[in-house]
């Protein structure tokens, strides 16, 4: 069974409602177990994100994707405490070669998302992940996908917790992508 993981951090929902976009895309396919993750306060002990299931969890997986808003230009540092913790796992190198892919979202129309996805990327590169992109163009009539135009990952907006229904589709083309490129790989 192929497994793909979601690890995420929400205060406010919007990243969750992305997430959940991202497994509907997943489950398009068949053969896939989806483990999602919302990182909570309580996993963070005096600053330390500390959780050794999850990571056993995200050992056995084929890919992980990262999903946060975006705070300040870059991840939130609720899942920047996971993303320090996964250096225990850096040295060996446990994550090569899996799949990786990461979405966010902010208030402003270009509120420096792409740069919480540069950040992602930064990550899923030091562990040896392979980047999964959206490989969707953007600005093109009747494209119903990436309105923002970042290719890097999903990038949604949102005002008062209401998420583009473009936003959304996007994410579920992302999931749909990556597990297909899973299997692919699992082939
Ligand atoms: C501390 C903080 C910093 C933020 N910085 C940004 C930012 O740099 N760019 C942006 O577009 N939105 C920014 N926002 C807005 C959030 O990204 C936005 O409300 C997001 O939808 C929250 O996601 P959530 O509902 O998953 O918690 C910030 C919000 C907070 C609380």
């Amino acid at each position: 069974m192929t497994r793909i993981a979601i690890v995420y951090f929400t205060e406010s929902n919007v990243t969750e409602k992305i997430a959940e976009a991202i497994v509907s895309g997943i489950k398009q396919e068949d053969g896939i177990t989806v483990i999602l993750h919302r990182i909570a306060g309580q996993e963070i002990i005096e600053g330390r994100f500390e959780n050794p299931e999850l990571f056993q969890q995200l050992k056995s997986c084929d890919a992980i994707l990262f999903g946060s808003p975006t705070y300040m230009g870059s991840v939130s540092a609720q899942f920047k405490a996971f993303a320090d913790a996964s250096s225990e796992y850096w040295q060996e190198q446990e994550w090569a070669d899996k799949i990786s892919a990461g979405f966010t979202t902010g208030t402003g129309l270009n509120g420096d998302q792409s740069s919480t996805l540069q950040y992602m990327s930064t990550l899923a590169s030091q562990h040896g992940m392979l980047w999964v992109n959206i490989a969707s163009s953007y600005g093109v009539e009747n494209n119903k996908l990436n309105r923002l135009g970042c290719q890097l990952g999903v990038v949604s907006q949102a005002t008062k917790g209401s998420v583009h229904e473009v936003d959304l589709a996007t994410a579920k083309h992302l999931g749909r992508r990556v597990a297909k490129l899973t299997l692919r790989l699992n082939e």
